[in-house]
């Protein structure tokens, strides 16, 4: 039926529930339909010929308006809290303060650095960020189906949609949930604002202020894409969902991680750098309208 689940990359834990979650999304059609994905490490890619590629955050972290000692003092946080992210053995209760305090302290790094609005669209330019292969596709077939996807990152709103924006992609169907920078009438940094969005809050918490589910409440039917565990809660404020189809990708410390993974995502794709799997299920869900 999708013969790009037959990669590789893909492990399922059922894969006689993966197929009867695809066949009711291509029967109940595309108007039912919404798509939510985690940005960084999902829609972006985890590494390119053997190099880690930048999350949004990183974009800026490396850029060159950062001084030396900032980059240093940034880089010394993600060496500190990345491990304890996506450690295994500790919970998500025990990781949300140390989530809170790495965000915190990386935000509080970002202010003393007199960033630019006008400067953004160069920082991300002269960055090294990539999205995975195939993802023209993936927002293309969304868009011409007028299907909605909500991105919901703990990443860097603006510098995000600029790496849409400069992709083409940054189409009327998608929405961007994120950590937005506040810039003073100069256009200097000043703040971050609320809510601030880590790791493991990206559910309904912090969704407070807006409707976007709810305006969205005829779409019961929900493709989800993360690679994160804390990206699993990302539709939690949908309201009466009926099929749910989650995909994982399991880019770092694999043989670590695979066993939570594939008890929790439908889907698994095991550093399958491509949205092939992706483009794959939606092309048969779309069927003869594509
Ligand atoms: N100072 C920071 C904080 C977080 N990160 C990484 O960003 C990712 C979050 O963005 P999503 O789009 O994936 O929600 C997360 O994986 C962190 O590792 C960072 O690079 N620097
Ligand atoms: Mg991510």
């Amino acid at each position: 039926m999708v013969p790009e689940l037959e990669k590789a990359t893909v492990h399922m834990k059922s894969p006689e529930h993966v197929r009867r979650v695809i066949s009711a999304l291509r029967k109940e059609g595309p108007d039912k339909l919404q798509v939510v994905s985690d940005f960084d490490m999902t829609l972006s890619r985890f590494g390119f010929n053997g190099r880690r590629c930048p999350t949004s955050h990183n974009i800026l972290d490396n850029s060159q308006v950062i001084s030396e000692e900032g980059r240093k003092k940034l880089k010394d946080l993600l060496h500190y809290y990345y491990p304890i992210e996506i450690d295994p053995n500790r919970t998500m209760e025990e990781k949300r303060p140390l989530m809170v305090e790495w965000w915190t302290r990386a935000h509080g790094l970002l202010l003393q650095q007199k960033i630019l609005k006008r400067d953004i669209a160069k920082i991300v330019e002269e960055s090294e960020v990539m999205l995975r292969d195939g993802v023209n596709t993936f927002f293309d077939q969304l868009h011409q189906h007028n299907i909605p996807l909500f991105i919901f990152s703990a990443g860097v709103g603006d510098i995000l949609e600029e790496v849409l924006r400069q992709a083409k992609v940054f189409h009327p169907n998608v929405n961007v949930m994120s950590n937005y920078m506040d810039f003073d009438d100069k256009g200097v940094l000043r703040q971050f604002k609320e809510p601030l969005i880590h790791t493991y809050n990206k559910n309904a918490s912090v969704l407070e202020k807006t409707d976007h589910f709810q305006q969205l409440s005829s779409r019961t039917n929900i493709i989800l894409l993360g690679d994160s565990m804390g990206d699993l809660s990302m539709a939690d404020g949908v309201a009466n969902v009926e099929n749910i189809l989650t995909i994982g990708f399991l880019n770092d410390k694999v043989d670590e991680q695979r066993g939570k993974y594939r008890d929790a995502y439908d889907v698994v794709l095991e550093k399958d750098e491509t949205l092939d799997v992706v483009n794959g299920i939606l092309c048969y869900i779309l069927g003869d309208l594509n």
